[in-house]
C-alpha cells in the first residue's frame, strides 16, 4: 500500500547533516564556533556576528549529526535502511557533499579504508559508510544462506574523465598512455538510466575481496568524485525462481568550495574549474528538480549524467552533507546548508527493479553469451571488423536516428529561441503598457483627490446657505410675532421717564462742574499767559547775551589766531637766522679747519725737517765722535754728547707733542665730530713717538753697556747707531705722509659735513616757507568758516526766536478765545431757567404715536434675532438634506438652475 502510494507521490532525498569536530588546528587558533546541532529536533543553527551583521540561522534535516556523533550512529541511524533496501532489490545512492577538509571522506570511508574486517569480522570504530555497507550486505546474503552475486564497479570522475579504478593494470597502463583518446563513454541503458561502456565489473564473493579491490582502486585515485557501485543479485532460498537486484552507489563528491575561494593555479585551476562544472551542474539540476522545471540539465555533466536516476530518477537517495562549526568556514557552510536544503525538496519515484524468473534470468544469459560469442568469432574472422554485421546496422541506425533526434532537437531549440524573444518582447511591451497605465492611475488618483477637495468645499457652502435660509425664515417668523406689543410700550415708557429724571439731574450736576471747571481752566489760562511773557522776556535777554557772545568769540578766534600766526613768524624768522648762522658756522668751521690742518701740516712738515735736519747733524756728529773716539777721545765726552742728544731728542719730542696737544684742544672745542679721529691720530703719533723714544732708550743703552764694556766694539756700535737713526728718519718720513693723508682725509670730511648741514638747511628752510602759506591759507579759510557760521547761528538765532514768538502770540490768542468760549459757555449754561415770553404758542398734545408705541412697532434687532436662533441652532449640528447627486457633470460651485 505504502509503496504504491510512494510510487505515486514520490520519495523525497533524504539529506542528512553532518557537523565534524574542531580540527586540531582549529582548536590551536580558539576558532569561535558558529555552528550547532540539535540532534533531537533535526536542526543545525548558524549564528554569528560579524561587523554588527547579525547571522541567525535555523535549518532541518531529515537528520543531525552533531561533532560528537561516532561513524557507528550516523550508519546505524541512516544507512543500515537504505542497505535493507537495495537487499529488497531498490537501487540507492548515497553521496557526501560538503567543503574541503569537512569529513566527506572521513564519512564515506573512514579513518581505516585499509583495514579489513578483523578475524572476527569486526570493523573498527573509525571505519565508514562503505565498508560497513560491504559488511552488512555480506552478513545478510550469508545470514539468509541465499543464492546471490556481488558485482562491484568502481570508477573516478576527474576533470570530467572516467577513469576505471578496477581495470586490470595492464590495460589501465595502455589507458593512461592513451588516457585522451580512450575515455570511458557514458551510454544510456535505454531505460532513462546510463551505463559507463566498458566499465570493469568484478564479480565478489565475500566482503574482504571488496576490501582488496578497494584498495586497489583507491591507489590509482587522483581526487575528486569516485563512485563505488555495488550490484548484489539475490536469489530466494531453495527451490523458489525469483531473483531481486539492487544496487547501491556510493559516491564522494569533491569539496564544494568556490573556484575563486579556493586558491587554485593552473593546472589545479583547469581541474577545480572541471570539479566546479559537475558541481555547477549538480546544483543547477538540484535547483530544476526543486522549481519543477521543464528542461533538468543532467547532459552538462559527466557527474549529473552519472546521478541521473538518483536525482529525480527511481532510485532512493541520500545526500549527506558535512560541514564544520568554525567561523572562517562560514560562507561554505551557509552555502552547503542552502544547497542541501534545497536538495530536501527533490521527488524520486524509486522501484524495486524487476524481479525476474530465474529460467527467465539463464535464457537472458545464454542470449548474451551467445551474443558474446557471435562478436568473438567476428573478430577472429574478419579483420579490423570487431562486431557483428546485425550489432553494427543496428547501432548504425540508432546513430542516425541520434542524429535526426539531435537536428530536431536543435530545430526545437531555435523555435524555443524565436519563442522566447517574441515572449520577451511582448513582456517589454506589457511592461511599457503597465508603467503608462501606471501613470494614468496617478493622474486619476490626483484629480480624484481635487474632485473631492471640491465636493467638500461646495458641501460646506450648502450647508451655509441652507443655515442662513433657515436663519431667515426663523427672524421673519419672529417679526411677525406682534404679542409682544403692549408690554414693550409699557417697558419703554418706564424706560424714558427714568431717562428724563436722571438726564435733569445729571444736567445740573454738569453745570455746576462746569462752571468750577471754567474758573479753574481760566486761572490756568493765566498762569499760561503770564509763563509765556516771562518766557518771551527771558528768550529775549539770553538771545542778545549770545549774539553778545558768539561775536566776541568770533573776534576772540581771530586775535588768537593771529597771535599764532606772528608766533610763526617769528619762529620762521628765528629758525632762518639760526640756520644762517649755522651754516655760516659750518662753513667758518670747515675754512679754520682746513687752515688749521695745513698750518698744522705746515709746523710738522717743520718739526719733521728740524728733527731730519738734526737727525743729519746728528749722524755728522756721531761720525765725528766715531772718528774722534777711534782717536781716542775721552770718555766723558762721548757721555756728554750722548746726553746731549738724548736732551735734543727728547726736547723735540716734548715740543712736537706740546704742540699737538694745543692743537687738539683747539680742534675739540671747534669740531667735536673731528675729535675721535684726532685722539687716533695723536695716539698713533704718540705711539710712534714712545716706539721712537723707548727703541732710541734702548739702543742707547745698549750703546753705553757696549761703549762701557768694550771700546774696540763702539764703531760696530756706530754703524748700528746709524742705521738706527736712518730707521728713525724713515720712520720720520713715514709719519709726514700719514699726516699728510689724514689731513686730506680731514678736508674731505669737513667738506661732506658742511655740504650735508647746508642741504639740511635748505630743506629746514623751504619746509618752513610751506608751513607758513599753509597756514596763512588755513587761517584764511577759518576766518571765513567762523564768519559763516556765526552769521548761519544768528540768522537761526533770529529765525527760532520770530517762530517762538509766534507761538508765544498764538498761545496768548488760544488761550483768549478758549477763555471766551468759556465765558460764553458759562454764560449759556446760566441762561438755563425758561422765562415765558408769550409769544410762544401754548403746548398741545398731539394725537400721534409716542416714542415708545413707535419703538414697539419696530422688530427687533437683526443682531438679537440671529444670536438667538443661533443659541438655539448650532451650525455644527445642522445638517443638510443630502441632495441627490446631479448625474450631469457640473463646475464646482456653480449654482444649481
Ligand atoms: N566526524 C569527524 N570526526 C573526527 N574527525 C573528523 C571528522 N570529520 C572529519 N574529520 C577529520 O578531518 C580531516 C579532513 O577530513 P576529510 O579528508 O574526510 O575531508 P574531506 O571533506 O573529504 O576533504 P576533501 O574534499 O579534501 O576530500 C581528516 O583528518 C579527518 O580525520
Amino acid at each position: 500500500m505504502s509503496s504504491r502510494h510512494e510510487k505515486e507521490k514520490g520519495v523525497n532525498v533524504q539529506v542528512l547533516l553532518r557537523c565534524r569536530p574542531f580540527s586540531e588546528e582549529e582548536l590551536r587558533n580558539n576558532a569561535p564556533q558558529v555552528v550547532t546541532c540539535n540532534e533531537y529536533h533535526r536542526e543545525v543553527s548558524v549564528t554569528q556576528n560579524i561587523a554588527g551583521k547579525h547571522i541567525d540561522r535555523v535549518f532541518t534535516f531529515d537528520k543531525v549529526f552533531g561533532p560528537n556523533a561516532q561513524q557507528k550512529d550516523l550508519y546505524e541511524q541512516a544507512v543500515i535502511p537504505i542497505v535493507n533496501e537495495v537487499l529488497e532489490g531498490f537501487n540507492c545512492t548515497i553521496f557526501a557533499y560538503g567543503q574541503t577538509g569537512t569529513g566527506k571522506t572521513y564519512t564515506m570511508e573512514g579513518e581505516c579504508k585499509r583495514s579489513k574486517s578483523g578475524p572476527n569480522g569486526e570493523l573498527p570504530p573509525e571505519a565508514g559508510v562503505i565498508p560497513r555497507a560491504i559488511k552488512q550486505i555480506f552478513d545478510t546474503l550469508e545470514s539468509q544462506n541465499a543464492e546471490y552475486s556481488v558485482k562491484v564497479t568502481f570508477l573516478e570522475l576527474y576533470n570530467e574523465e572516467i577513469t576505471d579504478l578496477l581495470a586490470p593494470e595492464e590495460i589501465s597502463k595502455v589507458a593512461l598512455e592513451d588516457k585522451q583518446k580512450k575515455q570511458l563513454p557514458l551510454m544510456e541503458d535505454g531505460k532513462g538510466g546510463v551505463l559507463v561502456r566498458g566499465l570493469e565489473e568484478e564479480i565478489v564473493t565475500s566482503a574482504s575481496e571488496i576490501f582488496t579491490l578497494l584498495e586497489r582502486g583507491s591507489a590509482k585515485r587522483r581526487t575528486a568524485e569516485t563512485l563505488l557501485n555495488k550490484q548484489s543479485r539475490e536469489t530466494t532460498p531453495e527451490g523458489e525462481e525469483l531473483i531481486k537486484c539492487g544496487k547501491l552507489n556510493l559516491v564522494d563528491l569533491a569539496g564544494s568550495e568556490n573556484i575563486s575561494r579556493s586558491g587554485a593555479r593552473e593546472g589545479r585551476a583547469r581541474e577545480a574549474g572541471e570539479i566546479n562544472k559537475s558541481l555547477l551542474t549538480l546544483g543547477r539540476v538540484i535547483n530544476a528538480l526543486v522549481e519543477h522545471l521543464g528542461h533538468i540539465p543532467y547532459r552538462d555533466s559527466k557527474l549529473t549524467r552519472l546521478l541521473r536516476d538518483s536525482l529525480g530518477g527511481r532510485t532512493k537517495t541520500c545526500i549527506i552533507a558535512t560541514v564544520s562549526p568554525a567561523v572562517h568556514c562560514l560562507e561554505e557552510t551557509l552555502s552547503t546548508l542552502d544547497y542541501a536544503h534545497r536538495a530536501k525538496n527533490i521527488k524520486n519515484k524509486p522501484e524495486v527493479n524487476q524481479k525476474m524468473m530465474k529460467s527467465t534470468l539463464i535464457k537472458d544469459l545464454y542470449g548474451e553469451i551467445e551474443r558474446l560469442k557471435a562478436e568473438v568469432y567476428a573478430a577472429r574472422e574478419k579483420n579490423g571488423v570487431y562486431i557483428p554485421k546485425e550489432r553494427y546496422y543496428q547501432e548504425e541506425s540508432e546513430r542516425k536516428a541520434m542524429a535526426d533526434q539531435i537536428e530536431q532537437m536543435g530545430m526545437t531549440i531555435e523555435n524555443h529561441q524565436k519563442q522566447i524573444e517574441e515572449l520577451q518582447a511582448k513582456y517589454d511591451y506589457q511592461v511599457q503598457q503597465c508603467f503608462d497605465l501606471g501613470n494614468k492611475l496617478d493622474a486619476t488618483q490626483k484629480d480624484l483627490n481635487l474632485t473631492s477637495k471640491l465636493l467638500a468645499n461646495t458641501e460646506d457652502n450648502l450647508k451655509q446657505c441652507q443655515f442662513s435660509l433657515k436663519e431667515r425664515d426663523f427672524i421673519i417668523s419672529e417679526q411677525k410675532k406682534a404679542a409682544r406689543e403692549d408690554k414693550l410700550n409699557a417697558d419703554n415708557r418706564l424706560t424714558v421717564n427714568s431717562f428724563q429724571t436722571d438726564l435733569s439731574q445729571q444736567l445740573l450736576t454738569l453745570c455746576s462742574s462746569l462752571g468750577a471747571s471754567v474758573s479753574r481752566q481760566n486761572e490756568h489760562l493765566q498762569c499760561v499767559e503770564n509763563l509765556c511773557n516771562s518766557f518771551l522776556q527771558v528768550h529775549d535777554k539770553a538771545s542778545v547775551e549770545l549774539k553778545q557772545k558768539v561775536n566776541s568769540s568770533r573776534a576772540l578766534y581771530v586775535s588768537h589766531f593771529e597771535a599764532v600766526q606772528n608766533v610763526v613768524r617769528l619762529h620762521k624768522a628765528g629758525s632762518n637766522a639760526a640756520l644762517q648762522e649755522l651754516s655760516a658756522l659750518t662753513s667758518s668751521n670747515s675754512q679754520s679747519i682746513e687752515e688749521f690742518l695745513s698750518a698744522e701740516a705746515n709746523e710738522a712738515k717743520k718739526v719733521l725737517d728740524d728733527l731730519q735736519e738734526t737727525l743729519i747733524s746728528q749722524q755728522g756728529e756721531m761720525a765725528h765722535l766715531a772718528r774722534e773716539l777711534r782717536q781716542e777721545q775721552s770718555r766723558s765726552e762721548a757721555e756728554k754728547l750722548i746726553a746731549d742728544m738724548t736732551s735734543l731728542v727728547s726736547d723735540c719730542m716734548r715740543r712736537q707733542k706740546e704742540m699737538v696737544d694745543a692743537k687738539l684742544d683747539d680742534l675739540s672745542d671747534s669740531a667735536t665730530g673731528n675729535k675721535l679721529f684726532l685722539d687716533g691720530y695723536v695716539s698713533t703719533i704718540d705711539g710712534i713717538t714712545t716706539d721712537l723714544k723707548r727703541k732710541w732708550q734702548d739702543s742707547f743703552m745698549q750703546t753705553e753697556s757696549n761703549f762701557k764694556d768694550n771700546a774696540d766694539f763702539s764703531a760696530a756700535k756706530h754703524c748700528r747707531m746709524e742705521l738706527l737713526l736712518q730707521k728713525c728718519v724713515n720712520s720720520a718720513d713715514t709719519a709726514l705722509e700719514q699726516w699728510q693723508r689724514t689731513q686730506e682725509s680731514l678736508n674731505d670730511m669737513g667738506n661732506q659735513h658742511a655740504s650735508t648741514i647746508g642741504s639740511h638747511v635748505r630743506n629746514m628752510w623751504y619746509n618752513n616757507e610751506q608751513h607758513d602759506a599753509e597756514i596763512e591759507s588755513a587761517k584764511v579759510m577759518v576766518e571765513d568758516d567762523i564768519k559763516e557760521n556765526s552769521e548761519d547761528l544768528i540768522r537761526w538765532f533770529d529765525g527760532l526766536s520770530k517762530q517762538e514768538k509766534l507761538s508765544v502770540s498764538k498761545i496768548l490768542a488760544t488761550s483768549r478765545t478758549h477763555s471766551e468760549t468759556l465765558e460764553n459757555l458759562g454764560s449759556d449754561h446760566s441762561q438755563q431757567d425758561y422765562e415765558p415770553t408769550g409769544t410762544t404758542p401754548v403746548r398741545c398734545e398731539p394725537d400721534i404715536p409716542s416714542k415708545g408705541t413707535i419703538e414697539s412697532l419696530r422688530a427687533m434687532p437683526m443682531d438679537a434675532l440671529q444670536e438667538e436662533f443661533r443659541e438655539n441652532n448650532s451650525y455644527e449640528s445642522f445638517h443638510v438634506k443630502e441632495p441627490k447627486p446631479s448625474l450631469i457633470p457640473r463646475a464646482p460651485l456653480s449654482q444649481i438652475n
